[in-house]
């Protein structure tokens, strides 16, 4: 069954096959075809190209997209979707003064999080956790990476890590699920760091393999959570059962965390509100892509990842939201990209290639996701009737969506 799209004001994000990400300078540039159309096969991209040369399609339904900028749908390659409550009560203690770190000393933050999660059913995580996935669809996330990390016992990890199978399951959305029972030491382990690092690497690991319910595993590599040589003998471990390494590091602190994650291979470093230039030339010539996190450096107001020195030395950049009840209750691309472009200076074509085909690489789909390429899913975002796709960024928090389309289905 075809579809055939026509009078597209702008189709954005047009490649060829085997381009995988965009770096350095190459990121100001968002190749788009105005006046356009679009065919969709089987649920695939199967051709794009000006008006003038539109196909004449007998059997084809046709859509009319006139004042409509139509885009790859969003790649969310780093989120915590998967949690129990919320912890609006910290959020109103930081308004009050108390810093992040205050709070986590005082068994708030990720603690908090993993009391309720390992207090709360597998059924009612997964009906509070898809409410949010449902929600990041219909605001034009067609793919996301989820994290574990708030169980911190293996019963807790392996209940995040079934929910983020059903939901793989349930859902047209690509999911890809991280282990990350890395995230935080539980209070009993805070004086013995290594019988933690044993029951992740030795009790947790082998289980969740045996089910097969990770893609990839992180690590929370920051002052006072996981040292350099933690995360080391985690990635190794991770590695071991085919696991790729992506990675939270710099987020508060540099402790050449960032060198470690380059060396054992990882897919992609993530936060990166603190960069060093020796970050930067280790990530040079590497195939770990940058993940900025700026919905989180607003929330909890913390620096923004210097994404202008890193593309001018030659680095892609990906954007994710960090969708958490913590640093980042927000799961909405619109707002990160429109961030991006306003707190970080990036240019509406730097932050959409960022978050998208940059994105589908972090999470390792970008064969099939993250651009308008002949072969890739009809993953499309159709916009409302707007001037240009400039206005997606400018006019931030407006609704500017009209229809998502995941694998050839309207939402
Ligand atoms: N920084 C580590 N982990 C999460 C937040 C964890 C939390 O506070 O619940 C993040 O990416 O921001
Ligand atoms: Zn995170």
């Amino acid at each position: 069954m075809q579809t055939l799209f026509i009078n597209i004001k702008e189709l954005l994000q047009i490649r060829e096959t085997g381009i995988d990400k965009i770096s350095g300078s190459d990121m100001a540039i968002l190749p788009k075809i105005d006046n356009a159309y679009l065919v969709i096969e089987n649920n695939i991209i199967s051709d794009f190209g000006p008006m003038k040369n539109c196909p004449k399609l007998s059997d084809a339904t046709i859509i009319d997209a006139t004042g409509q900028v139509v885009l790859p749908t969003w790649v969310d390659s780093h989120t915590h979707i998967v949690y129990s409550g919320n912890r609006i009560q910290e959020f109103v203690d930081r308004i009050n003064g108390l810093s992040y770190e205050e709070i986590a000393n005082r068994g708030g933050g990720i603690l908090n999080s993993a009391k309720k999660l390992n207090e709360t059913l597998e059924d009612e995580i997964y009906e509070q956790s898809k409410i949010r996935l449902e929600e990041v669809m219909q605001q034009g996330t067609g793919a996301v990476e989820i994290k574990s990390g708030y169980g911190l016992t293996i019963e807790g990890e392996l209940k995040m890590l079934r929910v983020i199978k059903r939901l793989k399951e349930n859902y047209p959305i690509a999911i890809k699920a991280t282990f990350l029972g890395a995230h935080a030491f539980p209070m009993e382990y805070k004086e013995n760091h290594a019988a933690y690092i044993d029951l992740i690497i030795n009790e947790m690991l082998p289980k969740i393999a045996s089910e097969n319910l990770a893609d990839y595993i992180d690590a929370f590599l920051e002052t006072g959570y996981f040292s350099v040589e933690e995360t080391i003998k985690i990635m190794e471990a991770g590695r071991k059962y085919g696991l790729e390494p992506k990675i939270h590091v710099n987020q508060f602190t540099a402790i050449d965390g960032i060198k470690a994650c380059v060396e054992n291979g990882a897919l992609s470093v993530d936060h990166l509100e603190i960069v060093t230039d020796e970050d930067i030339e280790v990530l040079k010539n590497s195939k770990t892509m940058p993940v900025a996190l700026p919905s989180c450096s607003y929330f909890i107001s913390i620096p923004y990842t210097p994404a202008r020195k890193m593309m001018n030395a030659g680095l892609p950049l990906a954007l994710a939201t960090d969708y958490n009840p913590g640093t980042t209750p927000s799961g909405n691309m619109n707002f990160v990209v429109a961030t991006a472009c306003i707190k970080m200076k990036m240019t509406p074509e730097e932050a959409i290639n960022a978050a998208t085909i940059n994105g589908a690489y972090a999470m390792g789909i970008s064969k099939t996701h993250g651009s308008i390429t002949k072969g890739k899913k009809a993953n499309l975002i159709f916009t409302k009737p707007i001037m240009s796709f400039y206005q997606l960024p400018y006019a931030f928090g407006t609704n500017l969506i009209g229809k998502v389309m995941i694998e050839g289905q309207f939402i």
